[in-house]
């Protein structure tokens, strides 16, 4: 196991059930993304509950225009690396673009992502159609991440990048969405760029942990990407980030902050919401 001085105390590794348990409390679920071993040991010891490897290395890490060319192989380099790095957070990972298009295929990028990668749940992003890959996947005990409203592999369909569930109609679609993810055995539940009101609906109404990000401040949780959170994303951030060094010293200072803000829910603000 990697070692290094700035580990935190030791304190009981996040596991799936144990997010499940908290969200009745209304305890916050602080996640955060992460791609190396060197960051997933400043989370660790700042406190983060879930670490992300998101398919949005693509854009942050290779700079790529979407995340769809990222490959199962990319992911599972990443995840290993941040695995390696850190001991208590959840390890989730995403399955990116078209590798979890049917069962057999999820089956086999989930297994990667767990077996050599080191992941304790998997992600993937989708509504009515990805039921069945989520059942198969968790009756062979692997956890499932949902992820709905915004879902950027679907950036050809939607467009762009921008909020979804606006529409009372695909608000009514989001929402039995929801249902049916959690239903299908789902364990948590992304909502990215849906307006504060539906996110609080749905978080009200299903039984699952909701981790926000432009999701308002009504989810169990919270989720950014961690350069976003570090103000070194290149270009135009989405609104809903925030920069966390600004006003801060060092990179851990940022992520205490962060963890603090959503503890204490005074992040996201309105001006991060839809
Ligand atoms: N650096 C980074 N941060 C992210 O949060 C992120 C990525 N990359 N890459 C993968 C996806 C893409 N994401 C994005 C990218 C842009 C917007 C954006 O600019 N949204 C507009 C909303 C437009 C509207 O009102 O509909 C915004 O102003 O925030 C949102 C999510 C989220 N993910
Ligand atoms: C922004 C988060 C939720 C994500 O899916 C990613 O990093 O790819």
């Amino acid at each position: 196991m990697y070692s290094n001085s700035t580990s935190a105390p030791d304190r009981a590794p996040i596991t799936v059930p144990a997010l499940q348990q908290r969200k009745p409390g209304g305890d916050k679920i602080v996640a955060l993304t992460c791609y190396d071993a060197s960051f997933a040991a400043h989370l660790d010891a700042a406190g983060v509950d879930v670490v992300l490897v998101g398919d949005s290395l693509g854009m942050v890490i290779q700079g790529l225009a979407s995340t769809l060319p990222v490959s199962v192989d990319d992911m599972v380099y990443h995840t290993a690396a941040v695995a390696r790095g850190m001991r208590a957070p959840l390890l989730v990972a995403d399955m990116p673009f078209m590798s979890y298009r049917d069962v057999a295929t999820a089956m086999a990028s989930a297994t990667r992502l767990i077996a050599e990668g080191g992941a304790s749940m998997v992600k993937l992003e989708g509504g009515a159609w990805t039921l069945e890959v989520i059942e198969a996947l968790v009756v062979r005990d692997i956890p499932v991440c949902a992820h709905l409203g915004l879902t950027p592999q679907s950036v050809h369909r939607l467009g762009g990048y921008k909020v979804q569930g606006k529409l009372p109609a695909d608000a009514a679609r989001l929402l039995a969405d929801a249902h049916a993810v959690a239903g299908a055995g789902a364990q948590m539940l992304v909502l990215e760029c849906v307006p504060t009101a539906l996110a609080e609906q749905i978080t009200r109404e299903i039984a699952i942990p909701t981790i926000g990000i432009g999701a308002g401040p009504g989810c169990d949780g919270q989720v950014l990407v961690l350069y976003d959170l570090l103000g070194i994303t290149p270009g135009r951030r989405p609104r809903f980030s925030k920069d966390f060094l600004r006003g801060h010293d060092s990179i851990d200072a940022a992520l205490v902050a962060y963890v603090q803000a959503v503890r204490q829910s005074t992040f996201p603000g309105p001006e991060h919401s839809y």
